[in-house]
C-alpha cells in the first residue's frame, strides 16, 4: 500500500510565523481597543454628573437639554432666586447629586450677563482650591436657544443675604458663634483670592448676596462676574483668554465646538448694536417683589432690584452705572406697607437724572412714568428724613457735652410750616446760613455733626479744614452711605455699564468692562473718585468692612423704617457704627436677636470693621491681616485714632470691658 507522502518539514516551518504574527495582531489590536474603550469609559465617568459628588467636579460643559430636564424645564418651583443678571435654579441629576445652575439673562443686559459668564469661566481653575469660594462646576452654551447656562456647586441655605435679612430669618444665625465663623470664612475667601491666588484676583462685589451658605452654614464666597485677575495678560473677554477657549471647546464627548465660541462673539455684537441703536434694560427682583424696569439712554446705565418689598432707586447720567439695591437700602413703611401701596409701580420707566440727588430725587422726574409715583415714597420718606435733620442734627447724634437737645429744642420753636415738597430746597438754603454763622462757634465747640463727619474716613481734608467744601447735612448723610455715590459717578464716565464696551485697562486689573460693586458697599476710591478709579484688593477689604457691620447687626448698610424716631440714627450703618465708636460704645451695635454673644468677638469685628472702612486704602488692613485678627493670630486692633471715644482710648479689649 502505498504511503501517504509526509508534508515537506519546512512547509510547516514556513506557516508558524503567519499564525504567529496574525495572533499577535489580533491580540494587539484587541488591546488597543480594550484600551481605548476604558479611556473612554473612565473619562466619561470622571466628568459624568450622576457619579461624582460635586467636589470632584472639573470645569466641564453639560448640554443645555441635560440640565432643562434637571431643573424641570426651569420651573419657577426649582427657581433658587434671582440677580441682576441671571436666574438660579435648582438642578437635580438622575444620579441625585444636585447643582445649583444660573441662565444668564438672554434679553436685557446680556451683554453684561455674558461678561459675567466668560469672567466666572475663565477664573474657575484659579478658584477651585479654595474651600471657601462657591465651586463652579460646569457651564453650557446654547446657540439655538442662545442661552448661557453656569453650574455651580449648590448651597443649600443659598445666601448670607436671605438668611440674615431676608423675611424668614435663618435661627441658625441668631446663634453668634455662627456669625462669627461666617466673618471668618468670607475672610478667609477673600484672603485666598488676594494672597494665595497668583496673580491675585480681587473679588469686586463682596456683599451678603454674594456669600453662599452650605448645608452647614459654612460660608463660601460666589459670583466672580465682577472680579478682576490683577494683571493684564488675561484676556477675558470674548473668549479671548486660553483657558476659556480651552473649556468652550471641550464637550461632553471629546468633540470640538469651536462654533459656540462664535456664537457668543454673536451675541456680543448684537446686543452692543441694541444698544447703540437705543435702550438698554435690566432688573433684578428678588423675592418676589415685583420689578422695576428702567430704561437708560445710551451710554447710561440702570437697575433696580426691589427685594423684601424695600424700595431702591436711582438714576444715572449717560455713561453712569449704578446699582443700588434692597440689599444694601431698605425703605419700610410703617405697617410694612407694600411697594404697591407705597406707589412703586412694577414696570414703570425712570427718566435719567442727577446720581448725587438719587436718594431724595425718587420720583417727580418721570411724571406719571415715574418708577415711585409723585408724592408717595419720596414725599412720605424725604419729608420725614428732612424733618429728623431740621430739627437739627445734634439731636440724634448728640455731643459729648450734652447741649445738642436744648438747641434743638429752641430751633423747633422757631420753625415754620413749610410745604412738604419744598422742604429739601428750603433746607439747603437755611443749612448753609446756618453754617457761615456758626462756623465760628463749631470750631471751637469740637465734635458736632459737620465735624464728625468730616472727620470719619480720615480723609485728608479733614486735617485740613480750609479744603473742605461746604455741605449741607443731606450732604454728609448721603455721603456717609459709603461715601460712594460721588465715586461711582466718576468711575462710570470712566467705564460705563451697558454702552462702554472700552476696556478698563489701568491699575492692572484684567480687562473685563461691567459695573463695579454694589452701592454701599463698593469703596469710595474704586470708582474713580480718590484713587483715580484704581481697582485694588483694598476695594474688597472696604466692601468687608460693610458686610461685617451687617453680620453683626443684622442690618441693611441702608435701613430707613418710619419708626421709631430713634431708629433714624440707625439708618446708615455705616455712619452708625463710627458715632458709636467715637462714644465708646461699639457693642450696641450687636443685633439684639443674637445669643451667646461673645462681647470681645463683637467688639473686634465692629473695629476690623471700622478699620477696613477708612477712607484711605492705604490705612485699611490687608486680608491677610484681617484674618489673623479674627483667628487669634495677631493681637486685636485698635480703633482708628478718628474713631477712639474722646479722650482717646486704646482699643476697648478685656480692661476696657467695665469702662463700657
Ligand atoms: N450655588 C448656589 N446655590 C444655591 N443658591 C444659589 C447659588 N447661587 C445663587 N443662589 C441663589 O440665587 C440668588 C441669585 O444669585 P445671583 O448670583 O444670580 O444674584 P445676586 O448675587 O443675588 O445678585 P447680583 O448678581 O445682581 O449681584 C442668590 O441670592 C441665592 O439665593
Amino acid at each position: 500500500m502505498p504511503s501517504r507522502p509526509s508534508p515537506p518539514v519546512h512547509n510547516r516551518f514556513q506557516t508558524l510565523p503567519v499564525i504567529l504574527t496574525g495572533s499577535l495582531a489580533l491580540t494587539g489590536a484587541l488591546l488597543v481597543l480594550l484600551t481605548i474603550l476604558l479611556y473612554r469609559k473612565l473619562s466619561r465617568n470622571r466628568t459624568a454628573p450622576s457619579d461624582a459628588s460635586p467636589q470632584h467636579y472639573q470645569c466641564r460643559r453639560f448640554s443645555y437639554s441635560q440640565l432643562r430636564r434637571a431643573t424641570n424645564s426651569f420651573s419657577d418651583s426649582s427657581q433658587l432666586g434671582h440677580g441682576g443678571f441671571g436666574t438660579v435654579y435648582k438642578a437635580d441629576l438622575p444620579s441625585g447629586v444636585s447643582l445649583a445652575v444660573k441662565v444668564m439673562d438672554s434679553s436685557a443686559g446680556a451683554l453684561q450677563g455674558e461678561r459675567e459668564f466668560h469672567n466666572e469661566l475663565s477664573l474657575s481653575s484659579r478658584l477651585a482650591s479654595s474651600p471657601h469660594v462657591v465651586s463652579l462646576l460646569g457651564f453650557s452654551s446654547d446657540r439655538r436657544s442662545r442661552r448661557l447656562v453656569l453650574v455651580y456647586e449648590l448651597m443649600p441655605n443659598r445666601s448670607l443675604q436671605e438668611a440674615l435679612l431676608g423675611p424668614l430669618k435663618c435661627e441658625e444665625l441668631m446663634d453668634w458663634r455662627k456669625r462669627f465663623e461666617i466673618a471668618t470664612d468670607v475672610a478667609k475667601g477673600i484672603e485666598f483670592l488676594h494672597h494665595r491666588c497668583d496673580p491675585p484676583i480681587i473679588h469686586g462685589d463682596v456683599k451678603p448676596s454674594n456669600v453662599l451658605l452650605d448645608s452647614y452654614f459654612k460660608a463660601k464666597i460666589g459670583d466672580f462676574g465682577l472680579a478682576r485677575v490683577k494683571s493684564e495678560a488675561l484676556a477675558l473677554v470674548s473668549g479671548g483668554g486660553d483657558e476659556t477657549r480651552i473649556l468652550i471647546e471641550e464637550d461632553d464627548d471629546g468633540k470640538r465646538k469651536e462654533d459656540d465660541n462664535g456664537s457668543i462673539l454673536e451675541e456680543c455684537e448684537s446686543v452692543i448694536t441694541l444698544f447703540e441703536e437705543g435702550n438698554a434694560v435690566s432688573f433684578s427682583p428678588e423675592n418676589g417683589c415685583g420689578s422695576s424696569v428702567f430704561t437708560a439712554s445710551p451710554g447710561g446705565g440702570l437697575i433696580q432690584s426691589p427685594e423684601n418689598c424695600a424700595v431702591s432707586v436711582l438714576t444715572a447720567s449717560p455713561g453712569q452705572a449704578f446699582i443700588p439695591s434692597p440689599e444694601n437700602c431698605a425703605v419700610t413703611s410703617p405697617g410694612g406697607a407694600s411697594p404697591e401701596q407705597m406707589g412703586v409701580e412694577s414696570g414703570g420707566k425712570q427718566k435719567v437724572g442727577s446720581r448725587r440727588d438719587w436718594w431724595w430725587k425718587q420720583d417727580n422726574n418721570g411724571g406719571s412714568r415715574g418708577v415711585v409715583e409723585s408724592g408717595s415714597v419720596k414725599d412720605y420718606v424725604m419729608e420725614w428724613i428732612g424733618s429728623e435733620i431740621k430739627k437739627d442734627n445734634k439731636e440724634w447724634i448728640k455731643n459729648g457735652d450734652g447741649s445738642a437737645s436744648s438747641s434743638v429744642s429752641k430751633k423747633k420753636k422757631k420753625k415754620k410750616k413749610r410745604k412738604p415738597r419744598e422742604w429739601w430746597k428750603e433746607e439747603f438754603c437755611e443749612e448753609l446760613t446756618r453754617k457761615k454763622r456758626k462756623k465760628k462757634k463749631k470750631n471751637k465747640r469740637g465734635l458736632s455733626i459737620e465735624s464728625w463727619f468730616h472727620r470719619d474716613n480720615d480723609d485728608e481734608r479733614s486735617h485740613n479744614p480750609t479744603k473742605r467744601k461746604k455741605r449741607n447735612s443731606i450732604d454728609w448723610w448721603v455721603d456717609g452711605l459709603s461715601g460712594d455715590l460721588k465715586s461711582v459717578k466718576k468711575q462710570s464716565q470712566d467705564s460705563g455699564l451697558w454702552c462702554d464696551v472700552n476696556v478698563q485697562k489701568s491699575g492692572g486689573v484684567s480687562s473685563t468692562p461691567s459695573m463695579r460693586g454694589t452701592v454701599c458697599y463698593i469703596a469710595p476710591e474704586c470708582g474713580g473718585g480718590g484713587g483715580g478709579g484704581v481697582l485694588s484688593e483694598k476695594c474688597d477689604v472696604y466692601s468687608f468692612g460693610v458686610l461685617l457691620l451687617v453680620l453683626v447687626s443684622g442690618r441693611r448698610p441702608l435701613q430707613v423704617t418710619a419708626s421709631p424716631m430713634s431708629e433714624f440714627e440707625r439708618a446708615n450703618l455705616i455712619s452708625w457704627a463710627k458715632q458709636l465708636a467715637c462714644h465708646g460704645n461699639l457693642l450696641e451695635l450687636v443685633d439684639k436677636s443674637i445669643h451667646s454673644l461673645d462681647k470681645e468677638q463683637a467688639v473686634l469685628c465692629v473695629t476690623i470693621a471700622l478699620l477696613c472702612l477708612q477712607r484711605s486704602p492705604v490705612k485699611r488692613p490687608t486680608m491677610k491681616e484681617i484674618v489673623e485678627m479674627l483667628t487669634g493670630a495677631f493681637e486685636p486692633p485698635h480703633l482708628p485714632f478718628e474713631f477712639s471715644p474722646s479722650p482717646p482710648m486704646g482699643f476697648p479689649f478685656k480692661s476696657r470691658k467695665k469702662a463700657r
